[in-house]
């Protein structure tokens, strides 16, 4: 697993490209057989990608969360963004189908992945936080949660907006959860771009063709800088930090957070003309 330490928005000036990748874009987390796994320190979210090509593959006890098992003081929220496979949990079975988001609450000790089919393996996305009690593990087809229609298509960024585990929806002790898919021809997401201060979030970015890429605006809204994002790859937007983003191509991203609250309509938007 990988360790990031937490940033603070003073510090976004002094780096360069490099260093503002090295801390906010999540590459490689797709490896066949594997799971590779990130932990930040902003609101100790862990991101771990998995993809079972050859056999099923079990979520380990990384070292760096101390525990007897994965799940034993945490939650999370998982996205099939590949081919259909299925989750394990504890014995129970999950079919989970493209673009699927299961919900595994605290206390589940065994947990593996594997896909249908080899030539098209499925790619789970974990968003993780910790939790304080165990809520039931569920699992939400794709499409299933609340939809909102968001955007214009003369503004390109028609998009719809699936939740799927909120605080009226699938229940959890932190996480929220949902994918956002743009419409054909719509490139723009997150419009007006906005922070909560009180949760951080990370965005997967899936869907893009794979000479396409998107220009992801991070940073507070009046030091803004870009960051040049390929298909399933992730971004930590720490709680100061805008999200927001244009591709060459429409795409569709899953986005989670955790933190103080779970109240998705509290955050602060920000005018483009206000930003900098
Ligand atoms: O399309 C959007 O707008 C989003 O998907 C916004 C994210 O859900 C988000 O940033 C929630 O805080
Ligand atoms: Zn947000």
């Amino acid at each position: 697993m990988q360790t990031r330490y937490a940033t603070n928005p003073e510090q976004i000036p002094g780096f360069d490209t490099a260093a503002l990748r090295d801390r906010y874009l999540v590459e490689g987390l797709f490896v066949d057989d594997g799971a590779t796994a990130v932990y930040t320190h902003h609101d100790r979210v862990v991101l771990v990608g998995v993809k079972p090509v050859s056999g099923p593959v079990t979520l380990p006890p990384y070292p760096e969360i101390r525990s007897d098992y994965f799940f034993e003081h945490r939650e999370a929220g998982i996205v099939n963004v590949g081919g259909s496979g299925r989750a394990t949990i504890d014995g129970e079975s999950f079919e989970m189908a493209t673009g699927s988001c299961l919900y595994v609450g605290m206390g589940a000790a065994s947990v593996e992945f594997e896909s249908d089919a080899a030539a098209e393996p499925a790619r789970l996305y974990i968003f993780s936080a910790p939790a304080h009690t165990r809520y039931p593990t569920t699992l939400v087809p794709a499409g299933g949660g609340i939809r909102r229609e968001l955007g214009d298509p003369l503004t390109s960024n028609r998009r719809t907006l699936n939740q799927y585990i909120h605080e009226n929806g699938v229940r959890s002790c932190q996480v929220v959860m949902g994918v956002t898919e743009l419409h054909p021809g719509n490139m723009w997401n997150t419009l007006p771009a906005h922070t909560h201060d009180r949760r951080t979030e990370c965005y997967l970015y899936f869907g893009l063709p794979d000479e396409a890429r998107v220009v992801h605006i991070l940073g507070e809204p009046t030091e803004t800088r870009h960051l040049v994002v390929a298909n399933e790859q992730a971004i930590i937007a720490p709680s100061w930090s805008v999200h927001s983003g244009v591709g060459t191509a429409s795409y569709s991203f899953v986005w989670a957070m955790a933190g103080e609250n779970q109240s998705f309509d509290d955050m602060d938007g920000f005018a483009i003309s206000d930003m900098r």
